[in-house]
């Protein structure tokens, strides 16, 4: 049981044993032990981005935009924290990876829900990814909740049909007329910025750490990652720049 307030302490509150006690390498060699480590880090970050998205999403759907915003941009200064983790990792030289790479056997980043459930939410729905998924796993229903639910997208292009704007060239065009709208945009597009980022440097540290070696998942390794490059989740905020 929890103890009571005034009894509480760090460790307590923060459920350290717990935490601290599930970093269980599979080999005894020294690198292993930050793989781990970095990859906690993430599905930690994810858990926490996935509850503002949530948060940002009802807010839209209120026409709160200002809320929504706020939500939002600690989103993308969580993914620039992401981001900078790369550079932590690609400490690891090839040698040292290969060392341990056979414990992961066919475990990949591809069976990560959360990051699933993220594109999901923000709109980038491929519907194939739930095969990654075992079924009746927690994950892959919360991976179909998402693809089922509106996406952080349509929830916003909703709630520009509701306050009357024809389009997004019309938002930005007229942005002091649309300005909660017009800042909502800009939000989604530093997401998308910043998750462009992130595949950036996937990819930069794969080639780094494996070079152009086939991926646990069962991927073509660097290929496929460089193919994930194209993807957004708001396309159409990049697609009316051209006509700004
Ligand atoms: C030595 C480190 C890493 C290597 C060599 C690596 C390699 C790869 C490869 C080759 C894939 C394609 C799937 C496959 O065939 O396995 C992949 C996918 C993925 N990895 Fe990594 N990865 C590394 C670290 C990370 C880290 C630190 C993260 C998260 C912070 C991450 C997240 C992901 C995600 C989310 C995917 C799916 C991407 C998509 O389908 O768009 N990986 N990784
Ligand atoms: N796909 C990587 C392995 C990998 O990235 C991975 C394996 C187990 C647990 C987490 C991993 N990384 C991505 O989230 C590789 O091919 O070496």
């Amino acid at each position: 049981m929890t103890a009571h307030p005034a009894g509480m302490t760090y460790a307590d509150y923060l459920q350290l044993p717990t935490l601290l006690s599930a970093q269980q390498p599979k080999s005894d060699l020294h690198d292993e032990m930050l793989f781990i480590v970095i990859h906690q880090t993430k599905e930690l970050w994810l858990k926490q981005m996935l509850h503002e998205v949530d948060l940002a999403i009802s807010l839209v759907v209120s026409d709160d935009f200002a809320a929504a915003y706020k939500a939002l941009a600690r989103v993308s200064r969580i993914q620039s924290v992401m981001t900078l983790s790369w550079d932590v990792l690609a400490t690891m030289t090839p040698v040292d990876y290969s060392a341990f790479r056979h414990v992961l056997g066919t475990s990949s980043g591809f069976q990560s829900a959360q990051f699933r459930e993220l594109e999901f939410k923000f709109g980038i729905k491929d519907p194939r990814f739930l095969d990654y998924q075992e079924g009746g796993t927690e994950g892959r229903a919360r991976l179909q909740a998402a693809l089922d639910a509106p996406s952080l997208w349509e929830t916003a292009d909703a709630a520009r049909i509701r306050n009357g704007a024809a389009s997004w060239l019309e938002v930005y065009r007229d942005s002091e007329r649309w300005f909660g709208l017009y800042q909502l945009a800009e939000k989604l597009v530093d997401i998308d910025d910043a998750l462009s980022g992130w595949r950036h440097k996937h990819l930069l540290t794969v080639e780094r750490i494996i070079g152009m070696k086939p991926g646990t998942g069962g991927s073509a390794g660097a290929s496929y990652l460089a193919s994930t490059l194209q993807k957004r989740a708001f396309p159409e905020l990049w697609a009316i720049r051209t006509q700004l």
